[in-house]
């Protein structure tokens, strides 16, 4: 058994301890910790056995914990990825791995100077059937080659963390992460087009439409719609040379009455990628239980992704073209996005 110490215990901390708990093999969860202490406790009254640590640092350091996932906000990624490293424990780190360039470039010098890759970011969108099937067809050569990809990611509401930045560093940096990995090449520039804004948006600029160049000259557009109220809406579609492909609905059902053809819309990214996190999970859970390095998207995918991010910010300050630079890839992570 996997002993794993869990940081951050709101909505995806419980949602991943709930799938470590009752739906994966191989691993219990072992100790918790929270700012909300009164949350951590909580959710440890449901883990028998499970300790409360009074800080992260501490969790990362109790004998009894042998990996931890990291699911606290994202600004407070970088302190625990590192004392994870410097404890030579794996840890699995929420999405983004971290908010800047400069701490996710020290998180990764921290795991080159350690020589064996100890983290993994929660990408997860690699993970789901419809991401894997599209990225096939992409692959097998059958729509030619890629041109361009259209991409939707429309939340219901926000989370109270989210800021105006956030719909690039909290949001469009899955399509980031996935546009890197669905066509195998790095973003080399970003646009942001900012459209009128919706009366659902309050402060924040909503919706924005992110344009990504690709360094093989493809053009992915994503549209970030953060308070569209209907629904969970995951798009995206490639264009290719000689046919198009795209990700097909998600719904297992289609109901047909009163005239009309319906479908439900999942609620929320719980639903929508259910089975793409139980993937992740336990493909990451047997690989360091087997005593392997993990194979999921690695410190350096989080390190591009958040280089990527930071030119959306800039863009959304009111740059126009941002030029994106990666500092030479270290041989620890040899294998392409
Ligand atoms: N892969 C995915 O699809 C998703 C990833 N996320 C990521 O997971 C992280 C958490 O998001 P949510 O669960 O939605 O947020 P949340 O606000 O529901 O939960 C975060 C928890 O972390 C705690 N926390 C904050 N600072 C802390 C610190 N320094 N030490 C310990 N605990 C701390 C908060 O008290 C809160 O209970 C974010 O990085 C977010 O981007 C969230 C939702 C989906
Ligand atoms: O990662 C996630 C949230 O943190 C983020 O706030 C949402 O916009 C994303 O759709 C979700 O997958």
């Amino acid at each position: 058994m996997l002993r794993i110490g869990v940081i951050g215990t709101g909505m995806i901390g419980q949602d991943h301890i709930r799938r470590m708990t009752s739906v994966l093999a191989g691993v219990e969860v072992t100790a918790v910790t929270d700012v909300d202490v009164e949350t951590a406790k909580r959710v440890a009254d449901a883990l028998p056995g499970a300790v409360v640590h009074g800080s992260g640092e501490d969790l990362i350091a109790d004998p009894g914990v042998d990996a931890v996932v990291v699911c606290s906000w994202g600004p407070t990624h970088e302190q625990y990825v590192l004392a994870c490293i410097a404890a030579g424990k794996q840890v699995f780190c929420e999405k983004p791995l971290a908010t800047t360039e400069e701490a996710c470039r020290r998180i990764v010098e921290a795991e080159v100077g350690h020589g064996r890759r100890l983290v993994q970011v929660g990408y997860m969108r690699r993970y789901d059937a419809a991401y894997r099937a599209l990225k096939a067809v992409v692959d097998s050569g059958r729509i030619g080659a890629p041109l361009m990809m259209h991409c939707a990611h429309r939340n219901p509401g926000v989370p109270s963390y989210y800021e105006k930045e956030s719909a690039i560093t909290d949001t469009a940096v899955h399509e980031i992460d996935m546009v890197r990995w669905m066509f195998g090449e790095e973003i080399v520039a970003v646009r942001v087009l900012v459209p009128r804004k919706s009366r659902n948006g309050g402060d924040l600029q909503d919706p924005l439409l992110f344009l990504l160049e690709l360094a093989g000259g493809a053009i992915v557009d994503v549209e970030i719609s953060v308070n569209i109220r209907y629904g969970y809406d995951i798009r995206g579609e490639v264009v290719g040379e000689d046919g198009t492909a795209a990700l097909g609905e998600p719904s297992p059902v289609m109901v047909r009455g009163g005239g009309r053809l319906a479908m439900p819309v999942p609620a929320d990214w719980r639903e929508r990628f259910i089975r793409a996190y139980d993937v992740e999970l336990q493909e990451w859970i047997d690989s360091i239980a087997a005593g392997g390095p993990p194979v999921g998207p690695s410190a350096w995918d989080g390190y591009a992704a958040a280089v990527v991010s930071d030119a959306g910010v800039a863009a959304l300050r009111g740059g126009d073209r941002v030029g994106v630079t990666l500092m030479p890839r270290p041989a620890l992570y040899e294998v392409a996005p």
